[in-house]
């Protein structure tokens, strides 16, 4: 079994500060868990977009309140503390935070540990484990 303590994650190489945002990586790749979890702050008054064309993500915010814009069709989805979101279409979006913001997230395929976005707000594949599949 595996504990992580948030502590053991602050100020290692699985924090990882992506400007509107700091991703503290509490299982990874290497974990061999099949998928990773983070515990994410949104800092607030930040407009994020992202696209995980590679990656499954869920996201339950656990402090805090903004909404995400999905991009195929504007549609806006209210987000605050004890909501879960979940990009089970690869989904296209926008994350604006009201307020900062703190969600646990967690990741299929699991992030490395120190990745950060591309230009389309997406992280690259991981060549060992391949894409999930689209739905
Ligand atoms: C909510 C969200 O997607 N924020 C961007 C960071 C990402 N979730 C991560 O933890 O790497």
């Amino acid at each position: 079994m595996k504990v992580r303590a948030l502590e053991d994650v602050v100020g290692s190489n699985r924090e990882v500060d992506g400007g509107n945002w700091i991703s503290r990586r509490l299982l990874v790749a290497e974990d061999h868990m099949g998928y990773s979890v983070h515990d994410t702050l949104i800092r607030a008054g930040t407009e994020t977009k992202m696209w995980y064309k590679h990656h499954l993500e869920s996201v339950y915010c656990i402090e805090g309140e903004g909404e995400v814009v999905t991009a195929s069709d504007q549609r806006i989805w209210p987000i605050r503390k004890n909501t879960l979101y979940a990009l089970d279409q690869h989904d296209e979006h926008v994350l604006r935070a009201f307020t900062d913001m703190r969600m646990v997230c967690v990741f299929n395929p699991p992030l490395q540990g120190q990745e950060k976005h591309d230009a389309d707000g997406t992280y690259p594949v991981d060549s060992k484990q391949g894409n999930p599949p689209l739905m």
